[in-house]
């Protein structure tokens, strides 16, 4: 089968839409293309096809309602153009499905929602249920509530491991560009990639930021998507969304990125790719050994240092004795209570503070080797 009709054929599809091919010259939703975004979707989904539609936009929504001139530059009058946005643009998609009679549901996550153990499971639980419905979930990330540390920033990483999530066969990220070129596209000469097959493709090829008012991360974060996506096996497809019924046929457009790992469901790749790290544990040769070739759970014992300030639950980074960081989890004790811990035994600790602290620094489900 090639790489291509992977998505003509694919069962479920996540498909991303940026900012900059909903919005129109003066900034913001564009009525016109959101709708023929939805015809092309509306056809596909009744065709049978899941579709989860991941879509940006509510900041760009929400630019003229707040009279504001252009897209805010500051944290809280993104937050707050998003609050206003993210509701106009659901109305917009809810009644443009509407008129093809299909029903829309809107999922806002946040990176720290789905890392945890059980928000992860519930997300999926969420979408895989809204999907059994016929439902068409919309996904943005919770921009309201987000603040900086737990922040995406960008929904094609969003839409990567979305993708991930649900076990979808494809993942097709529409942008105002129609593929991946070797350079700038808006300079004279550069050519469209057709195909990558993994990372040496991409060697030489000059990948830069965005290149409209509204987008974030231009091409540099679809590469990043492709990248998670294609390691978890989900196939992925870079082109500009007055494409997207040719790309959903399976036509000779955009860049595809083809799969170069196995497909596989695991919340360690969102622990990975959609947290930073609140603190670093300094551990010793030990505890590196145990953590990185026996899967082991780190242990109060091995640990020689804590930097950084977190609490409970936060994600941290555990670093060797040359200070490169070796793993990422889910710390269960602050940095405050940490210190007073380290190099003892867990059996000690346990006789002397009670039973709750014989509880591992890190259990290995939510630890992943970097
Ligand atoms: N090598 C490249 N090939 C294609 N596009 C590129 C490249 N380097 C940078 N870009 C820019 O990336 C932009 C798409 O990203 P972005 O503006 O963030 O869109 P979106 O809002 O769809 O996420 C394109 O408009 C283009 O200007
Ligand atoms: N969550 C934000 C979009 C963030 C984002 O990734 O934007 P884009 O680069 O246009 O896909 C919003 O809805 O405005």
């Amino acid at each position: 089968m090639s790489p291509r009709s992977a998505i003509s054929t694919a069962r479920r599809l996540v498909v991303k839409v940026g900012s900059s091919s909903l919005t129109g010259a003066d900034g913001g939703i564009d009525s016109g293309r959101l709708i023929a975004l939805v015809n092309a979707l509306a056809h596909r989904h009744a065709q049978g096809t899941q579709i989860v539609l991941v879509s940006s936009g509510a900041i760009a929504a929400g630019i003229h309602p707040l009279g504001l001139a252009a897209r805010p530059r500051d944290l809280a009058t993104q937050q707050a153009a998003a609050s206003v946005g993210q509701g106009a643009l659901l109305a917009a998609y809810t009644h443009a499905f509407g008129a093809h009679a299909v029903t829309v549901g809107q999922v806002l996550l946040t990176a720290d929602d789905v890392t945890r153990r059980s928000h992860y499971a519930n997300a999926r639980r969420t979408l895989e249920r809204l999907l059994d419905l016929s439902v068409l979930p919309i996904v943005n990330e919770n921009d309201t509530v987000a603040t900086s540390e737990i922040r995406f920033g960008d929904n094609d990483r969003l839409a990567a491991l979305v993708a991930h999530l649900i076990d979808a066969d494809a993942l097709v990220l529409l942008s105002d560009v129609d593929a991946l070129y070797d350079g700038p596209p808006s300079r004279v000469g550069t050519t469209r990639i057709p195909v990558v097959s993994g990372p040496d493709d991409l060697v030489g090829v000059e990948i830069g930021g965005s290149g409209s008012k509204v987008g974030t991360g231009g091409m540099t974060t679809k590469i990043e998507a492709a990248r998670i996506a294609t390691a978890a096996g989900v196939v992925t497809t870079v082109t500009a969304a007055d494409r997207v019924t040719d790309v959903l046929a399976g036509g000779d457009v955009g860049t595809v990125f083809l799969p170069v790992g196995v497909r596989g469901r695991s919340r360690r790749l969102w622990l990975e790719h959609a947290t930073t790290a609140r603190g670093r544990l300094l551990v010793d040769d030990g505890a590196v050994a145990a953590l990185v070739h026996r899967k082991k759970s780190l242990l109060p014992a091995g640990i020689v240092g804590v930097e950084g300030t977190f609490h409970d639950g936060d994600p941290v980074d555990v670093c060797g004795p040359d200070g490169a960081a070796v793993a990422r989890g889910l710390v269960n004790y602050s940095s405050s209570e940490l210190p007073g811990l380290l190099g003892r035994s867990t059996k000690e600790l346990a006789r002397e503070l009670g039973p709750e602290y014989e509880r591992e620094v890190i259990h290995r489900d939510d630890l992943v080797i970097l």
